[in-house]
């Protein structure tokens, strides 16, 4: 059996979203392909020591903003320069240092726009993080019905102001020719920023309506044969089930609810974040946790393995 090699892992971010990659060195296996800086965490360590002592050998930082992030279990094969393994990657993100970075190991730094990558081939563990990486921690999602539509473009614009990069128009009351005309206003609205929208409803529609993605309710995912043409593809879960099926779609994100309880859905009691880590377990599409999140859960959801977290109440209330 190949062996298993627990590596700490830092995603280095600047305060504009950046992140760092790094070229492997010669003389290390898979030398040349583009990683983000880490390695082997020794016999008793923790993850977060190996981190900072692999951040101090390779980049000459020593991090001190550290959020823990994804677990993910990959096989190598046997390559000419490398033999065959098994690693256990524990990502983190690293969002804040002290020293200034060194390629202490001769490496080459490239600092990547997470939707805008001009840096190949990266380790090939690592396809379904720059995936995820590609989208926000943060999916907002609209509640016209609730807040009157006026009150909504406002907050909108807020957030927008203050750098909201994903939403979702979910308004089903309205009929068609509202619809229409609410989407209107909030296409316009974001088109100057960097935000990508989503139509709750068919991809047809959405197509239609000149929207860059759609976001499938269960019921509709399940009858899903492949991911619609075109449109970033999001979808609603609720059971593994559910999240198996909009893995095998390879849609670009799922929501997986609820978390906590939710005045929008009082009959049911949240998964809690126990057992919301145990079912992204092993998944490899970016998961927004939603259902009582509030901005302060980034964190635990990252945690627990998940992109982020959406929101369709709490993002909307100002402080
Ligand atoms: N650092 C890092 N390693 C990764 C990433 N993705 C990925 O599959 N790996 C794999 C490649 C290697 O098999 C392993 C890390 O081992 P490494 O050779 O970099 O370990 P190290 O820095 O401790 O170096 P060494 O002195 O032990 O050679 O994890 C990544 O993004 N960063
Ligand atoms: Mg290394």
């Amino acid at each position: 059996m190949a062996k298993l090699v627990q590596v700490a892992v830092a995603i280095l971010i600047r305060p504009n979203g950046d992140y760092l990659l790094a070229s492997r060195p010669d003389g290390k296996g898979w030398a040349g392909w583009w990683e983000f800086p880490g390695g082997k965490i020794e016999t008793g360590e923790s993850p977060e020591h190996a981190l900072i002592r692999e951040s101090q050998e390779e980049l000459g930082i020593t991090p001190t903003r550290i959020q823990p992030w994804i677990k993910r279990r990959y096989d190598y094969p046997a390559t000419h320069d490398a033999e065959a393994k098994t690693v256990l990657l524990h990502f983190f993100f690293v969002s804040e240092w002290q020293g200034e970075l060194q390629a202490r190991e001769g490496q080459q730094f490239a600092w990547q726009h997470p939707q805008k990558l001009n840096v190949s081939p990266v380790l090939p563990a690592n396809a379904p993080i720059m995936q995820a990486l590609s989208l926000p921690s943060v999916y907002a999602i609209s509640n016209v019905q609730k807040m009157g539509e006026h009150t909504f473009l406002q907050a909108l614009r807020k957030q927008l102001d203050q750098g909201l990069q994903l939403l979702q128009i979910r308004e089903l009351q309205l009929d068609e020719s509202n619809l229409s005309q609410l989407s209107t206003k909030v296409l316009s609205l974001c088109a100057p920023y960097d935000c990508r929208c989503l139509l709750n409803s068919s991809p047809e529609q959405a197509l239609q309506l000149g929207y860059q993605g759609v976001h499938l309710n269960s019921q509709r995912l399940m009858t899903m044969i492949t991911k619609p043409d075109n449109l970033l593809t999001g979808a609603s879960c609720h059971d593994a089930e559910q999240l198996q099926k909009a893995q095998d779609l390879k849609l670009d994100c799922a929501l997986l609810s609820p978390v906590l309880p939710t005045s929008s859905h009082p009959e049911a009691s949240g998964l809690g974040w126990e057992k919301f880590s145990e079912m992204l377990n092993g998944l490899e599409i970016p998961i927004y946790g939603l259902g009582g999140m509030r901005p302060e859960h980034v964190s635990q959801a990252q945690a627990s393995g998940a992109r982020g977290i959406a929101m369709q109440r709490a993002i909307w209330i100002q402080p």
